[in-house]
């Protein structure tokens, strides 16, 4: 069974905007769609689930044709989950009532799964007027998930909130998009979102894809302790007191392993030791190679910084991370 979500679209909207794409998006874990404001990426979101009108779409979802000259699946039949920018929940129904609205037409299997990896369970008899807007957030993707999609496209389902609410939300993605297993294609703005979430990233710009950008760098952990919502984590490969060692969201199990992105916009590289810092992690580096990007050894982890910088092959670094948020392996 071919795993990707194949597309060939061509449309217009006014004088000034035509969208025409054609790729193929592997259907596994997270692919992250940036670009500008107005490229395009809501439209082919819009456009894939059937919700828009082209001129010329030919659409197939693993073995499954949703579009095609002379064929055209109905939204609902196309089972994609979708979460907004604006969660829209249902004002009238509780929590749990919203979630049981998602699942109105698909059986989850793993509905506990995802009020668990949401951390929903003591909201569901509340209603969702006076829900805080990352709980809301939550909810909706929670319904979003309870619809058992073969495919979950979250369009900037982060915007609107403050850096800290986004901090917290989004390691709840992480887990909820994982356990429940479900492929997704997530547009966002934000270095962070990327480098914590997506395995892969393309480009879109003036309605056409500019490529696949390099996967985001992330680093690997393992979880050594876990209280509360929070687990201590330690670089793989490093040992006691190197300073690789944090606290962050719970994401994952004693003894399993996440990934640590490295947002571009802050990791700062240094060539002595910057010392103490407000940096969440201050971890040595060695210089691998330069050719695609800034190659680097860390506790014996190969990660690419997608920037060069004048570095020789061998030379000893310092990366300080400003702000560092897990992900489940
Ligand atoms: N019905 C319409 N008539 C005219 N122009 C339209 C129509 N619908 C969309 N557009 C234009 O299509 C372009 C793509 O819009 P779209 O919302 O897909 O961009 P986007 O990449 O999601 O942007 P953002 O990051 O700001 O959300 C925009 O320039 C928008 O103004």
């Amino acid at each position: 069974m071919a795993e990707t979500l194949e597309f060939r679209i061509r449309l217009r909207r006014g004088a000034l905007f035509s969208l025409d794409v054609a790729e193929g998006v592997p259907l596994s874990g997270i692919t992250a769609l940036i670009g500008p404001s107005g490229g395009g990426k809501t439209t082919l979101l819009r456009a894939l689930a059937g919700l828009e009108r082209a001129d010329e779409a030919t659409v197939r979802f693993r073995e499954q044709t949703w579009d095609a000259p002379g064929i055209r699946l109905a939204p609902e039949d196309r089972h994609v989950g979708f979460v907004f920018q604006n969660p829209a929940l249902f004002p009238h129904l509780s929590v749990a009532e919203n979630l049981r609205y998602g699942a109105r037409r698909r059986e989850v299997k793993s509905y506990d799964a995802i009020v668990d990896a949401l951390d929903l369970g003591a909201l569901m008899t509340r209603g969702v007027a006076d829900l805080s807007g990352g709980e809301a957030r939550r909810v909706a993707l929670g319904r979003a998930l309870a619809s058992n999609p073969s495919v979950l496209f979250l369009d900037e389902p982060l915007n609107g909130l403050d850096t800290a609410r986004k901090a917290e939300l989004l390691p709840y993605i992480g887990r909820a998009v994982g356990e429940a297993k479900v492929p997704a294609l997530y547009v966002t703005h934000s270095a962070t979102e990327v480098a914590t979430l997506a395995d892969r990233v393309l480009g879109i710009a003036g309605g056409r894809l500019t490529g696949w950008r390099s996967p985001p760098a992330r680093l690997r952990a393992v979880v050594t302790s876990v209280t509360g919502g929070l687990m201590r984590v330690r670089i793989l490969g490093a040992d006691p007191g190197q300073g690789a060692d944090m606290t962050l969201p719970l994401v994952a199990r004693m003894g399993e392993t996440v990934g640590l992105g490295l947002p571009l916009d802050s990791v700062l590289v240094s060539t002595s030791d910057p010392g103490r810092s407000d940096a969440s992690l201050c971890l040595p580096a060695t210089v691998m190679g330069t050719s695609g990007g800034l190659e680097l050894d860390v506790f014996g982890q190969r990660v690419t910084l997608a920037r060069g910088g004048p570095h020789a092959v061998g030379a000893r670094l310092w990366l300080s991370v400003l702000r560092v948020l897990p992900r489940p392996d």
